[in-house]
């Protein structure tokens, strides 16, 4: 509880915590957290983990979907990302990402105890959702990775770029690498112009200290990825250019998972979920049908 006569804790854009969803992390900073649930008795839980410089909104139209079929979908902004305290795109370890998952994951097993739980992760929020997964390897009925960072493209982390930011980070951690350039990340116009508009999503350049953390991430799944044993799916477009397909490639043909998953989209780009409307749909139906076909009762609604 707050002290008696302390200011209440603001969101970055001022609004009271009391008054937004949230939970507080280990470290005692208010995280924003969205929850889409349906009218009737949830059928199963899907946690939602965004990516880098966004925020949980735009995932509105996947959860809905999934609203639609009576699962609970809960999601929150990671630290230093939208409606979150924490500093804008810095993260002192990248598992404080994973450790804030697994403790709203927790929180809503806690609630729902009998359902089982499903994750949803796009980039860096896959690379999020594939380590989480890894630290409770029975407790997922599936991972769903939308274009996820698996591996840093090798055209921009080439071995000389990579030992460069390694030494910049030791000299100048708070330089800014290239930004995300969103007309690389959609075809869809609209959708690019509301990325560009969304003052929720972070529009300033990459830190090297963040991008050593997804570096350091990128190794971690790839540690891991021989004794991955829970059932994914994967959907990456093979035009991404900033998480090259290569990296899901070696996720599927390398991960043990006796069940798993992957749909290429031929000239996707990286936000498949927010590309072209064709395209957007095509994710949604994948999706919502994977995830239905692992819940343990098929008799409730089906998408269409
Ligand atoms: O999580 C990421 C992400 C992952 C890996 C990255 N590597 C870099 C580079 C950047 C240059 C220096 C070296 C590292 O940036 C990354 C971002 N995300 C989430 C993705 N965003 C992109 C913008 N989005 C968007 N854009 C247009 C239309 C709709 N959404 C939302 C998703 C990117």
């Amino acid at each position: 509880m707050p002290e008696p006569g302390a200011a209440p804790r603001r969101s970055p854009q001022g609004v009271p915590y009391s008054d937004l969803p949230h939970i507080v992390n280990a470290d005692g900073l208010h995280l924003f957290c969205r929850y889409w649930e349906p009218d009737g008795p949830p059928r199963a839980l899907v946690f939602i983990a965004h990516g880098a410089g966004e925020h949980c909104g735009p995932y509105d139209k996947i959860a809905q979907r999934l609203k639609g079929l009576s699962l609970l979908v809960f999601a929150h902004d990671h630290v230093g990302h939208g409606q979150s305290e924490g500093d804008r795109m810095i993260i002192k370890d990248f598992q404080v990402y994973i450790r804030d998952s697994l403790q709203h994951i927790d929180l809503m097993k806690s609630r729902y105890p009998d359902l089982p739980i499903f994750i949803i992760g796009h980039s860096m929020g896959g690379a999020i959702s594939i380590l989480t997964a890894c630290e409770r390897s029975s407790d997922f009925a599936g991972v769903v990775l939308i274009a996820p960072m698996v591996q840093m493209n090798p055209d921009s982390a080439t071995p000389f770029k990579v030992f460069l930011a390694k030494v910049l980070n030791h000299m100048l951690p708070s330089l800014t690498l290239g930004s995300i350039q969103s007309k690389w990340v959609s075809r869809d116009q609209t959708e690019v112009e509301a990325y560009d508009a969304d003052k929720l999503n972070f529009h300033g350049g990459l830190r090297v200290s963040f991008g050593i953390q997804l570096m350091g991430a990128a190794a971690r799944i790839e540690r891991e990825i021989p004794s991955i044993s829970w059932p994914f799916l994967l959907l990456h477009g093979d035009a991404d250019k900033l998480c090259d397909i290569r990296g899901s490639k070696m996720m599927y043909e390398n991960a043990p998972s006796s069940d798993k998953g992957f749909k290429i989209y031929e000239g996707g780009y990286h936000a498949l979920h927010n590309d072209l409307p064709e395209v957007a749909e095509s994710v949604l139906k994948e999706v919502t049908t994977w995830i239905t076909e692992r819940l343990p009762d098929t008799t409730s609604p089906q998408p269409q």
